[in-house]
């Protein structure tokens, strides 16, 4: 199968609880050929438990799931070969050496190759290219955080997959590497068409690098859209800003373009900035709308 072609990830109604306590009551989303979607929300929202259900590393409770056309809990080898996986973290290997452990990793995937694909990418290539050449030959115990987390992406994509699915596969980087790492992300959209999804708390992120957010809390899918659509669905007005003969002016309006050229039409503006409501507070805002209702609801069951 193709994933240019299909859906590559269907998820319907997922239901999950750990000891009694509902962590995911009824999600539903898809990710179609050559999207990039990024899954936020508060810490607790169930983000790692969701892809963690995709990857098939964790049983579901309720509702279904196909991903490159099988239920992650049938998945067999082939299956996974045409999935890159950067966990949220890792704590093996320690003796093991960077190029060594990748190598190794690697073969796993060259059964997998098939006309115009091949697995596994070249390892020394992707060492260069995720900035561990340098320490491609110490042990993994001696490497920083940081290049620890370099290691993680370079385990994910080392399979050429067709899904890569990461958890916050930033946290800790620092800002040239996680920059790095999202022209990583457009390469192999563009080159390879791998489908991502990915976990995140960074908002600027997201906005960089996805196509899509899903936005988790409370156990639902509260905003589902690009981030431009969902920052404008909820987030207030722009704000238009200028100076005219000296004196500075701010206007709200929710069309900034139609009061922008009527402004300019008048002429005599020196200076126009229009700032546009974030993603960052759209956010925030319907992931405190969302808190209210859950208290609201909880008040009312306990009386
Ligand atoms: N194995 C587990 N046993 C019991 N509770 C769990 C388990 N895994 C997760 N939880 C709980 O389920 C909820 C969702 O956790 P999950 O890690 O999926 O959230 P998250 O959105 O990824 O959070 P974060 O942003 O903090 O990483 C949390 O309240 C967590 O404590």
């Amino acid at each position: 199968m193709d994933v240019r072609d299909d859906t590559a990830i269907r998820v319907t109604d997922l239901h999950m609880a750990y000891g009694g306590r509902t962590v995911l009551d009824g999600i539903g989303f898809e990710v179609g050929a050559g999207e990039v979607v990024a899954l936020l929300g508060p810490n607790g929202a169930g983000k790692t438990t969701t892809v963690e259900v995709v990857e098939g590393f964790r049983r579901r409770d309720g509702g279904d799931v196909t991903v490159l056309g099988t239920d992650p809990e049938h998945g067999d080898d082939a299956w996974r070969a045409r999935i890159g996986v950067v966990l949220q973290s890792w704590r093996d290997h320690r003796r093991w050496r960077v190029r060594e452990l990748l190598g190794h990793l690697a073969e796993a995937y060259q059964p997998y190759s098939r006309p115009g694909l091949a697995r596994p990418r070249p390892v020394d290539d992707l060492l260069a290219r995720v900035g561990l050449t340098d320490v491609a030959h110490q042990r993994m115990a001696t490497l920083s955080g940081g290049q620890r987390r370099r290691f993680d992406i370079a385990v994910g994509l080392v399979g050429r997959p067709d899904l890569l699915i990461l958890d916050e596969p930033t946290a800790g980087l620092d800002p040239a590497a996680r920059r790095e790492f999202h022209e990583i992300v457009h390469e192999v959209v563009d080159r390879d068409g791998t489908v991502v999804l990915l976990t995140t708390h960074d908002l600027a992120e997201a906005e960089v690098v996805a196509d899509r957010i899903l936005l988790l809390a409370g156990g639902h899918v509260v905003a589902d859209g690009s981030p431009a659509s969902v920052a404008r669905e909820v987030a207030g007005p722009s704000e238009v800003r200028w100076s005219a003969d000296g004196t500075r002016h701010v206007h709200s309006t929710h069309d900034p373009v139609a009061f922008t050229r009527e402004l300019l039409a008048r002429g005599g503006v020196d200076d126009l900035e229009v700032v546009r409501a974030s993603l960052e507070d759209a956010y925030l805002q319907i992931v405190r709308r969302h808190e209210a209702d859950t208290a609201r609801h909880d008040l009312e069951v306990t009386r």
